[in-house]
């Protein structure tokens, strides 16, 4: 007699899940079959590519850096840094795709201060020496009766100098951010028309003449949105929503009505933007990299960074060019510079500022320098990858390839960083395997721009800068997916806290715990650094270096040796991993 062998279940807890429903149709095995063929082909593909990852890997020398921090941080620039070095060359020869995004910072910060001048502001202390006669006399800004109507600026992105008293650390973890105060319309053309109480139309005043002149600058706002943006990113001319255009009225043209003074346009990182313009750009065989352009066979003036068709070559740096002299005299008016400061629109600390370089970067034969590159703003979107090999000329390390990820900073943008350290959803498990393990990270190079400390973020303005750095660091250094990955900190934009430091503002101001020490870069750095290595020891899942280093990544002089260190550091970790492959 034999007895029935009861049914042993399946050792493998996959049997289970990976077994065909009992009812399966033939249509429903079909599918299946078909399904379960595609996953095995990707998964084919991920593991072929893998080896060959680590083929290559340890035939050459690849090293792979991340760059994180928030918005504005100086990500993109230090990318910028690690380019001018390593492939000076062809870092050189795309300074002229830059010119587009200058131009673009020019009209911005343009803008930004032809809508202070129309903003209503606060009740001025009567001892204000902004209105002192004798700058009102010289100025051009005189009598413009600003019209009560216009709508208050959006608040800078400058905290008050409110004591917030939350308990927290930060005074300004709450910051009230619009001006505190008795507001009062009127004290702004008070003070700027006091002088010709009849002048009554918007034209009769030299501030209204002027903003005419500059009316072109709005439509080459457009243009070299339209040339920077490609056409399918055309929410980035959305971003922040439409506000009243503080140009006069009646100018029509495709941003009519329209007040770009909140957005800011970016790109998604790699060569998108630059291959558009690149395409359009006309070559230079003589160009030899001096900083002006050779000129145009044709016209014997240079020829624009690109041409889309919507503009006559270089139409926006002509017409830059025939503004130049109403901007300059717009910037470097008495009572205008007083109602920014009193405003705290400080333009010089926001970044793509050029409005002390107008002579020359308004020139016809202008050809952005390094420096001009590097101060350049384009905010990023998404996530990119940039290869390249050192050029011979850079010396001992060429040869190596070098693989730099650049992300975008800003609050909406973090999600995209997931893939490289969220532990959280099953199918970002394969993209973490390949980015963390198998690709390796070699390092991070996290920026905290130190100079934030009273200012909030631009995409949500309750959020103080440097606290909103502290809190993503600490998420950084306690990320177990990271903990065996280096952490570099560039306490970044000393040269900017530096200059807040000199100017009066005081750290102790936002950061209780400061109290009463000096306030001066020397003991402001050190500080901070000293917060941000206690976060690194307190939360780092295994105990492992600290490296920082106060920064100013647009100065080329300095950050080229930071860079340096960096890189042998990166390069000794590189090769200890490597030998563990
Ligand atoms: N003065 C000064 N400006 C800096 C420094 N670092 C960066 N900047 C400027 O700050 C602006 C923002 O820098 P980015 O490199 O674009 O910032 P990011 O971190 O890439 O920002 P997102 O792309 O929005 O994430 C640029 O105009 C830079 O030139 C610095 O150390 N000092
Ligand atoms: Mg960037």
């Amino acid at each position: 007699m034999t007895m029935p062998v009861p049914q042993r279940p399946s050792d493998d807890p996959l049997d289970e899940v990976l077994r065909p429903p009992p009812d399966e149709t033939p249509e429903q095995r079909e599918l299946r079959l078909a399904r379960e063929e595609e996953a095995q082909r990707i998964s084919l593909a991920i593991d072929a590519s893998i080896k060959a990852e680590k083929q290559a890997r340890k035939k050459r020398r690849i090293v792979r850096l991340l760059l994180l921090g928030q918005s504005e941080s100086g990500k993109s620039t230090t990318l910028r840094q690690f380019q001018r070095l390593y492939t000076p060359t062809a870092f050189r020869e795309e300074r002229i795709l830059w010119r587009a995004v200058i131009q673009l910072n020019i009209v911005r910060s343009i803008r930004i201060i032809l809508e202070t001048l129309s903003s209503p502001t606060q009740k001025s202390p009567k001892t204000s020496p902004y209105s002192s006669p004798r700058s009102r006399a010289r100025s051009i800004s005189r009598p413009p009766p600003i019209p009560a109507h216009i709508p208050p600026l959006p608040s800078s992105d400058y905290t008050n100098d409110a004591d917030f008293g939350n308990g927290d650390d930060f005074h300004s973890s709450r910051a009230r951010v619009d001006s505190g105060g008795e507001s009062d319309p009127e004290s702004d053309s008070d003070m700027l028309s006091r002088s010709n109480p009849s002048s009554t139309t918007l034209i009769s005043s030299p501030l209204e003449a002027l903003k005419t002149r500059l009316l072109p600058l709005r439509h080459i706002e457009a243009l070299l949105i339209a040339k920077l943006v490609p056409p399918n990113e055309d929410e980035a001319t959305h971003l922040a929503g439409p506000s009243h255009s503080t140009y006069p009225p009646g100018h029509q043209n495709g941003t009519a009505g329209v007040s770009f003074r909140n957005q800011e346009i970016f790109v998604r990182p790699g060569a998108g933007w630059k291959g558009a313009l690149s395409k359009a750009r006309v070559n230079y065989p003589s160009y030899s990299g001096s900083n002006e352009s050779p000129p145009s066979p044709e016209t014997g003036r240079p020829t624009s960074a690109g041409n889309t068709g919507l503009e006559t070559p270089d139409e926006p740096q002509e017409v830059l060019h025939s503004c130049r002299k109403d901007m300059i005299m717009l910037w470097n008016d008495e009572v205008v510079r007083e109602i920014l400061n009193r405003k705290k629109v400080r333009l010089e600390e926001l970044p793509g500022f050029f409005l002390n370089d107008l002579e020359r970067v308004t020139s016809l034969k202008y050809m952005p320098t390094d420096d001009d590159v590097l101060k350049a703003r384009l905010k990023t979107v998404g996530v990119s990858e940039y290869k390249f090999e050192m050029e011979v000329s850079a010396g001992r390390d060429s040869g190596t390839e070098w693989r730099i990820v650049d992300v975008g900073g800003s609050r909406s943008q973090r999600p995209t960083w997931a893939p490289f350290f969220d532990d959280g959803e099953e199918h970002t498990l394969r993209i973490r395997f390949l980015c963390l393990i198998d690709l390796q990270v070699d390092a991070i190079i996290f920026l905290a721009p130190i100079s934030g400390f009273d200012q909030v973020l631009a995409e949500d303005r309750t959020v103080n800068r440097l606290e909103d750095s502290v809190l993503l660091w600490k998420s950084v250094c306690s990320n177990k997916l990271l903990a065996n990955v280096d952490l570099v900190l560039f306490l970044n934009k000393c040269d900017i806290l530096e200059a807040k430091l000199k100017s009066g503002i005081k750290l102790s101001r936002y950061v209780k715990s400061y109290s009463d020490r000096d306030n001066d870069l020397d003991s402001v750095s050190k500080y901070l650094r000293g917060k941000f290595s206690a976060i690194h020891r307190e939360y780092s899942p295994n105990p492992r270096k600290f490296y920082a280093f106060c920064t100013s990544v647009t100065d080329t002089a300095t950050t080229a040796g930071i860079i340096a260190s960096v890189r042998d550091m990166v390069i000794r970790q590189h090769l200890k991993q490597s030998k563990l492959l």
